[in-house]
Parts: structure tokens; sequence; C-alpha cells
């Protein structure tokens, strides 16, 4: 298949390109599939699955219980046109909402509401994978030096990255506005994350209460806390708006407007692009192009991984985003009717060229198991470049670098997809985001999978906190042995089966020596003796 593509003739790519490209000139968007090599038949039978995947998606704009597993209704599309919420009241909490962030982060910005230290400077937000990656895609995407607040996260429980992000706000906790992010208001390393804020806050002298902000449902554990120590403000968060679509919602609308981004515009990009994505012709809309070639490229069972090379240092965390709308959404081992599927695609990348230096040698000369995706951005930058060369800049050089790999795949028969944007703004960030959510929601439906819950992840949860279970019961068993103990017989004392476990416990305490637990190695695991130090 690589020899023929290899010797597909430029004229043919190029009426292949022109006459293929998706564009539209008022979005300054632009999507190109002439390098997935999906021939026209192909294309029609895919084209033929389409009509019931518009269906679908017009009844979930319209309200219907789409997450029937979790009884929810699936909203986003609302945030960016509350006009078409299905009732009057969701339209008027999501206006009111909107009002209400607007409101606060003026009055922030204008130093009507401050930290004990006066005017805020700084942001810190606490939250994980939907309640984070989210605000931290549009962060850096769209950071200047004209931002009006710093941002800094909290997106893990681990002890060393929470110091890390602590020891450079040391010098100013006192103007740091803590928001903290929870759809559910019970995520352990959200809550850990707001208990070590809260510890650092106290350590220093400073109340933390009247500069924490809280983004949950309504009644949430995260609720209740802020209610009851009084915390300086509450958003809300809704049962129909899912963590890894909440971006537009308050989730990542307090944050951005808190740097000072233009949430308007974002709102409008993804608006814009949702009214491209609700036509129900497969030609005229972008988001079914996508969900065409993943179902091309992947056979429909994700076969292949999208591989996401954005040329914009801007855009390298989009990669990271849409692993989480992509894999939660479509990892999924039921389809709708029960029917073990195991379906999914793999998602990874980080930005061009510098994979150029990294991994492109496999996607080049290796497995051929992925079909990339290009983001491609016209404008270098603000202001004029200086030439690295006679007559070339920087800018041209990653352009160069681009079009160099989207050839050099094409010609040894790897897929690739190019999106092109003008420019990085809040407008095209926000139509990028929608582009994909609708294009993750029509696969979903091609598969005939529900996009929208995450129940392999529950397993995961309920596993650590088995996990965390036992930890007290074999701390116990050794702090109150005088002797020294295997992992067996620490097991076997606490009436516990599972060794393994016990034994990475008891080494991960002994590893952190203000936990009272030494460890005195033997010749295997199974030899290492655990007492109290
Ligand atoms: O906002 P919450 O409820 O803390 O959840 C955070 C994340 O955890 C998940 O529920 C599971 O990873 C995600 O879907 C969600 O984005």
């Amino acid at each position: 298949m690589s020899a023929e593509l290899s010797i597909t003739p430029q004229a043919e790519l190029w009426a292949r390109y022109s006459a293929g490209l998706y564009r539209n000139e008022e979005l300054g968007f632009s999507l190109d599939l002439s390098r997935v090599n999906m021939s026209p038949s192909e294309q029609s039978a895919i084209a033929e699955m389409f009509p019931m995947a518009f269906s679908a998606m017009a009844q979930l704009e319209a309200g219907s219980i789409a997450n029937k597993d979790e009884g929810r209704m699936v909203g986003h599309y609302w945030l960016r046109a509350p006009q078409l919420a299905p009732t009057p009241e969701l339209e008027a909490d999501i206006l009111q909402a909107i009002f209400d962030v607007n409101a606060f982060c003026q009055a922030v910005h204008a130093g009507e509401v401050t930290g004990s230290g006066g005017k805020f400077t700084n942001v810190l937000l606490i939250g994980i994978g939907g309640s984070a990656l989210g605000p931290q895609f549009i962060a850096t995407a769209l950071a200047s030096s004209h931002d009006k607040l710093h941002m800094s996260f909290f997106d893990n429980t681990d002890p060393d990255g929470i110091d890390l992000v602590l020891s450079s706000l040391a010098s100013c906790l006192a103007t740091t506005l803590v928001v903290v992010v929870s759809k559910s208001g019970g995520t352990p390393e959200t809550r850990n994350g707001m208990l070590e804020a809260q510890a650092a806050f106290q350590a220093a002298g400073i109340p933390f209460a009247p500069q924490a902000v809280a983004i949950t449902q309504a009644g949430s554990k995260l609720d209740q806390t802020a209610q009851s120590e009084g915390w300086l403000k509450t958003f809300p968060m809704w049962d129909w708006v899912g963590g890894r679509t909440s971006v537009m919602s308050t989730v990542g609308l307090v944050p951005a407007a808190l740097q000072g981004l233009d949430i308007d515009s974002l709102l409008e990009g993804a608006g814009q692009m949702d009214s491209l994505t609700r036509v129900p012709q497969v030609k005229e809309n972008p988001a079914a192009h996508l969900a065409m070639a993943w179902y091309h490229c992947g056979q429909g069972r994700g076969s292949k991984d999208m591989v996401l090379l954005p040329y914009k240092d801007r855009l390298a965390l989009f990669s990271k985003y849409l692993q989480q709308l992509v894999m939660e959404s479509l990892g999924k081992e039921l389809d709708r009717k029960g029917q073990k599927v195991n379906q999914g695609i793999a998602v990874y990348g980080n930005k061009g060229s510098t994979d150029q230096h990294a991994y492109v040698q496999q996607l080049r000369d290796g497995l051929n198991n992925f079909f990339a995706t290009f983001i491609e951005v016209l404008k270098d930058r603000q202001g004029d470049s200086i030439e690295v060369d006679a007559g070339v800049t920087s800018g041209d050089y990653l352009y160069g670098f681009y079009a160099g790999t989207r050839k050099a795949l094409y010609e040894s028969g790897r897929d690739s997809i190019t999106i092109t944007v003008n420019e990085v703004n809040a407008h095209s960030v926000g139509a990028l985001i929608a582009l994909y959510e609708r294009a993750v929601g029509l696969y979903a439906e091609l598969v005939n999978i529900n996009a929208y819950h995450q129940p392999g992840v529950e397993a995961g949860k309920k596993a650590a906190a088995q996990i965390l279970a036992l930890q007290s019961q074999a701390v116990e068993v050794v702090v109150s042995n005088k002797a020294s103990l295997t992992a067996d017989e620490v097991a076997k004392l606490a009436n516990a089966s599972d060794v393994e476990s016990i034994y990475g416990i008891l080494r991960h305490l002994a590893a952190n020596p203000s936990r009272g637990i030494v460890r005195q190695p033997g010749k295997t695991p199974a030899e290492d003796r655990f007492g109290k130090l």
C-alpha cells in the first residue's frame, strides 16, 4: 500500500486537497483529509451511518437522557447557546452563572474583593481530570504578559508536586485566590489538595476561607465544606455537564476570567463551531469529517492510535486535554446493547516540531499503528520576525517542518489529518474544543457506545480505597508487634490475603521516616522485615 501511495502524482493530491478541503473563512478554520487514504466508496459507506448519529446528537441537544447509565442529560452544548437549553430554568441558570463569573472576576480585578495581603495577584486552582485539564489548557494556550492574575495548579495528590507549587507561591499566599474545583465534590486527590493548601495558609497565619472559592454541585461534600467554613464564593456545577466537557462551564470560565481572558470570545468560538457541526450533512460538517476519518483509520475498532501534533507551543496541552476527552469518552468495555466491544482510540502527542526529535522516527519508519493529526497555525506571532536565514524566519522553519513531516508520513503510507486555524486566540481555542467534543459524540454514535460515563475509572477508585483500608490494618499490626515481621506475617496477623499489596504499602511507608516504620532488606521482598522505628 505504501508503494502505491508514494507514487500518487502531486497534481492528483493537489486536486484531492483542493476539492475535499472543508473550510470556513469566517471562523478562520480548515480541515484536510486528503492524506487519509480513504476511497470515495469507503467514504460513502461510512457516510451512510451518519443519519442516525446526527439524530442521536439532535436528541441529546434537545435534552434526552443521553447518558442512560447515569440517568443524566448531556448539556455542554447549551453552555454556549443557553437559548437551546431544554427548559427556561436551565437557560436562566447558565446565564446567571456567566453573569456571576463576570461580576466576581471584575470585583477581584478592581480590588473590591481582596486577600488578607491586598489585591489578588495569583490563582491556585485545585482539581483533577476534567476539573483541571481544561483550565490548564486554556491558561497556557491564551497566556500573555497582560494576564491579570498568575495561574498555578494542583492537579494531583503528589506531595512533592504540591510543595513545588507552594514554594512558588510562598511570598504571595496572602494575595492568592484558591479555586477548588470538583463536580462531585468528593474526589480524594482534590480534597487532599484543598487540605494541603489550607495547611499552608494556616502555617503562614493567613485565614483560608476568605480567599477560597468552590466550584461544585449543590449539596456536595465540597459545597458543604465551603458553606460551613464561610468560603468567599461558591459557583454552581450541574449534573448535566460531564467533567471532561466542563471547560465552558464555571469550571473553565472562572479561572479563565480571573486570568483576564476573553471568555465571551471563547464561548462564541465554541458556539460558532457548534453551529457548523450541528449540520446533519457529512460533507458540510467538520466534526463529521473528523469522526469519519477516525472510523476509517481505526476500522471502527480504534485499531490505530491518534497522534496529535500541534505546531504551536501554546497548544501543547491540547494533546493532553484531548487524551481525556477522547479516551475517557470512547474507551468502553460494553456497547449500548451490553455487548463486549472494548472500544477506544489511544491518544498521545505533544507538539511539533519538538516531537520530530523524539518519536516521529517511529511514525515514519516503524509500526504503522496510528494516524496523525497536525494542527497548523497560520499566524506566527504578534509582531514581526527576524530572519534566521536570508528571507526565512523561525516561523517558516516551523511551517517547513510541519509540511515536510506530513509529506514524509504520506509517502510511507501513514494517514494524516490537518486542522488549520488562523491564530491561537480565545475564539479559535473555543472552536477547537467544540469541534472535538462533537466529533467524539458522533464517533460514539457510530460505534454505539455511551460516551458520557466512565465506569472504568470508578473501578480504580474503589481499588485505591481498598488499599488505603489495608494500610491502616497493616500499620496496626506492625506497630503493635515488638518483633519485626515479613509481609506474609503481617498479612496473616491482619487477616488479609493480599500480601503483595501489604508489602507495597509497608515499603512506601518505610521510605518516609516520619511514618514510623522501618524496613530491613532481605534477599527477596518476601524476606524483607518491617518494624516500628
Ligand atoms: O470534578 P470531579 O468530580 O472532582 O472529577 C474529576 C474527574 O474525575 C473523573 O470523574 C474520573 O476521572 C473525571 O471524569 C472527572 O473529570
